[in-house]
């Protein structure tokens, strides 16, 4: 395979970085972004072949900054695969530095919110401030002059930065975790492996009732599982808003086609945003009229009755 340059959301440390770390091949490039738009710009401008970012975490839902400039369509973007990677996160500090002196903790917010249980019982008078990453956090206290004393993120990061591990596992909820994904410009999807999913944005007609409505209808009715719905602003108009969605399925799945084409005629517009193999390989349960058989043989059918019968 030809080597690839990938920009993932950085420094080096994220998680995201980890996560990447689990799928790049020896010969490709990685390269750190310092933000999500930056690194999706990156892919617009064709400076880089794909970038790397996180989506979705399972205590949070989808990451804003990533679905809404993925949605972007005046330069559209494609969606070409999914990691999943479990987060444990670990408190940093300069070397000498112990709990009780821990009065300001950076982090990304994220972080921030899987970690707020922990934090408010073992550290009831630090104040937590959000930073742009996991991985910068730990490299701003690892600055002596810092106005902050820990960091929050993987034990990694603060290994990589000279920081001490003063606790490590401090999530919430021990199973969290987040979902990355790689982006590149539009191109044909990779092809379907029965256990896929496809992501896409919906915007309703604001003008009519029932909008939301006839856009399940139309999933719901053709036998497509949603694993994901969130409604995001359209940014055009107070009001007006759009449905970024994960569904079961291919863009090769006839069950899928028939749902596109029937979103697109009730949408005021359909975002495809590309269909990829589901990082844990499951396979979606189907009705038996719902499998791509079922399709075949209903559209051999219909074909025998416009010839006649
Ligand atoms: O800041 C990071 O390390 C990231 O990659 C974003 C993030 C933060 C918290 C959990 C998962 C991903």
């Amino acid at each position: 395979m030809p080597s690839l340059s990938y920009g993932y959301f950085g420094p080096p440390g994220t998680f995201t970085h980890q996560a990447l770390l689990l799928i790049a091949g020896e010969e490709d490039r990685l390269l750190p972004f310092r933000s999500v738009v930056a690194a999706l710009d990156a892919v617009r401008a064709g400076e880089i072949d794909a970038a790397f970012v996180p989506i979705e975490n399972s205590l949070e839902g989808g990451v804003s900054a990533t679905l809404d400039y993925l949605a972007d369509d005046s330069q559209p973007l494609m969606i070409r695969r999914e990691v999943l990677l479990p987060v444990q996160f670990a408190l940093c500090v300069r070397p000498g530095t112990v709990r009780a002196d821990i009065r300001s903790v950076l982090t990304h917010p994220h972080a921030a919110a899987q970690t707020r249980l922990w934090v408010a019982r073992h550290l009831p008078r630090a104040v937590v401030t959000e930073g742009p990453s996991t991985a910068g956090a730990a490299v701003e206290v690892s600055d002596p002059d810092s106005a902050h004393d820990a960091a929050i993120c993987a034990r990694i990061a603060g290994e990589m930065n000279g920081l001490e591990i003063l606790a490590d596992g401090i999530a919430d909820n021990e199973d969290a975790v987040t979902r990355f994904v790689v982006v590149t410009s539009p191109a044909p999807p990779p092809p379907a492996t029965g256990a896929d999913k496809t992501t896409l944005v919906a915007y309703m007609r604001v003008d009519r009732s029932g909008s939301l409505l006839g856009i399940l209808e139309q999933i719901a009715g053709h036998g497509v599982n949603m694993t994901r719905i969130e409604s995001r602003p359209t940014k055009q108009a107070l009001g007006s808003y759009c449905f970024s969605i994960d569904a079961e399925g291919h863009l090769d799945d006839p069950r899928m086609q028939e749902t596109l084409t029937g979103l697109h005629r009730v949408c005021s517009r359909v975002t495809f945003l590309g269909s990829y193999p589901r990082a844990d390989r499951q396979a979606p349960i189907l009705d038996e009229g719902q499998t791509n058989e079922a399709y075949a043989e209903a559209q051999a059918w219909l074909q025998g009755l416009r010839y006649g019968g």
